[in-house]
């Protein structure tokens, strides 16, 4: 296994008569060895363009790529000892399963017998030990897939290349071979950088998460990190189902303690959400009052209270916490059970706030609701830079 590295990765695609298109924008990340990372965005952001140029198959525009202590750009696919499972598979259809599986290790002289022994196993994690005498034409899509899946995995390579490799299959087998095939790369220290735009998928399986927009890195960082302290408003938006609330505010500091106001437009009564004594937060001293800002808040992280007056507020996610952060109230705007959990839209400031709980409430329409907004789970992001200014979790 191996280390990878990109230095300032840029992917320009060119064609005669047409403007250029700048696919990767200056990507620098530094992978450990044995580290599994997910590349996650929407569709067009870049990510298959870059797992592409790992591979070798398209060029490096700019900046350089290294795996281990090698710099491979200008080395060709072959030469950079690198597995791939690609999108549209690339059987052989005249060998059966088995041969395709078995290709890259009869090929590396592994022994025969070594060779059955690792085609089973990985062809039982897979669930695929049932077709391995079959022809690729007569498998499935979701078959297919798997079969160019084991072939990766299967041989010793320094990097393993993913691409969407669960694309094909039924959400139940997805989730059963998501837990096997983590289990398979960690015990075998395999590095490995797969291309997903499902956040379930790269959160269940990678250990960092390259969030990419547009060609550009957003953020890379854990699962947890993505979620507690997005870098920007993308991010904030992007991670996390449903949605984090971003409520548009504006900075007013009173009485030494940094405030946020929401709306306060016509018709709509102003709301004051605070972060506590402006000399303890270090971005305070860079915010001006009156300086735009979006107030971030997710569904789950909001406290509801369905208590009688006085009684102890339940956190919506069933984190019980200490009332008394941000006590706010407005009207009902929607209460709907999902079967497993409510979507309760509370108007505050002129904005529908989202909250998530895990239980049926019984609220009369158009009902005062209370709401704590615990500061831990607060985010304030810069309106017109779109980066994240503080987080509560670290206040
Ligand atoms: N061979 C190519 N020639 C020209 N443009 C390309 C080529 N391959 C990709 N692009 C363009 O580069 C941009 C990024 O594409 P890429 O396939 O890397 O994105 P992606 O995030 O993997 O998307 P998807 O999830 O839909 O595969 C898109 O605008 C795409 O149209």
């Amino acid at each position: 296994m191996a280390s990878l590295s990109l230095q300032d990765v840029s992917k320009i695609y060119t064609r005669k008569g047409r403007a250029d298109n700048w696919a990767v924008k200056s990507v620098s990340m530094a992978i450990d060895d044995g580290e599994i990372i997910a590349l996650l965005g929407s569709s067009g952001c870049g990510k298959t363009s870059t797992l592409r140029m790992i591979a070798g198959f398209e060029s490096v525009s700019q900046g350089s790529i290294r795996i281990g202590d090698k710099t491979v750009n200008a080395l060709a696919p072959a030469e950079r000892n690198v597995a791939m499972a690609f999108e549209g598979y690339a059987l052989y259809p005249p060998l059966t399963v088995y041969d395709n599986i078995a290709f890259g290790l009869l090929r590396g002289k592994v022994a025969r017998d070594e060779v059955r022994r690792r085609v089973r196993h990985v062809a039982e994690l897979l669930e695929i030990a049932d077709i391995l005498e079959r022809y690729p034409p007569m498998l499935s899509g979701g078959q297919q897939q798997r079969v160019s899946l084991a072939r990766a995995l299967v041989r010793p390579a320094d990097l393993y290349l993913l691409d969407e490799p669960m694309s094909q299959l039924e959400p139940q087998l997805r989730s059963l071979l998501r837990g096997r095939i983590k289990d398979y790369l960690i015990a075998h220290r395999m590095t490995s950088v797969f291309v997903t735009h499902d956040q379930t998928e790269a959160v269940a399986l990678a250990d960092r998460i390259a969030v990419m927009s547009d060609g550009v890195l957003q953020q890379f960082a854990s699962p947890e990190a993505l979620k507690e302290r997005p870098a920007n408003l993308f991010v904030a938006g992007f991670i996390g189902e449903p949605a984090m609330n971003l409520l548009p505010a504006v900075v007013a500091h009173r009485a030494g303690r940094l405030e946020v106001l929401l709306g306060g437009r016509q018709g709509h009564e102003a709301l004051r959400v605070g972060f506590g004594p402006a000399a303890r937060i270090a971005a305070a001293a860079g915010l001006q009052d009156g300086q735009a800002v979006q107030l971030g808040v997710r569904p789950h992280k909001v406290r509801l209270d369905t208590q009688p007056p006085g009684g102890d507020m339940p956190a919506a996610g069933g984190n019980a916490q200490p009332a008394g952060d941000n006590i706010v109230q407005g009207p009902l705007a929607f209460n709907q059970w999902q079967g497993d959990q409510s979507h309760i839209g509370v108007e505050l400031g002129g904005h529908t706030l989202l909250v998530v709980t895990d239980g049926a409430l019984d609220l009369a329409p158009h009902s005062r609701v209370t709401l704590e907004l615990p500061l831990a789970a607060l985010h304030l992001f810069d309106s017109h830079t779109q980066q994240a200014v503080l987080h509560g979790a670290d206040l």
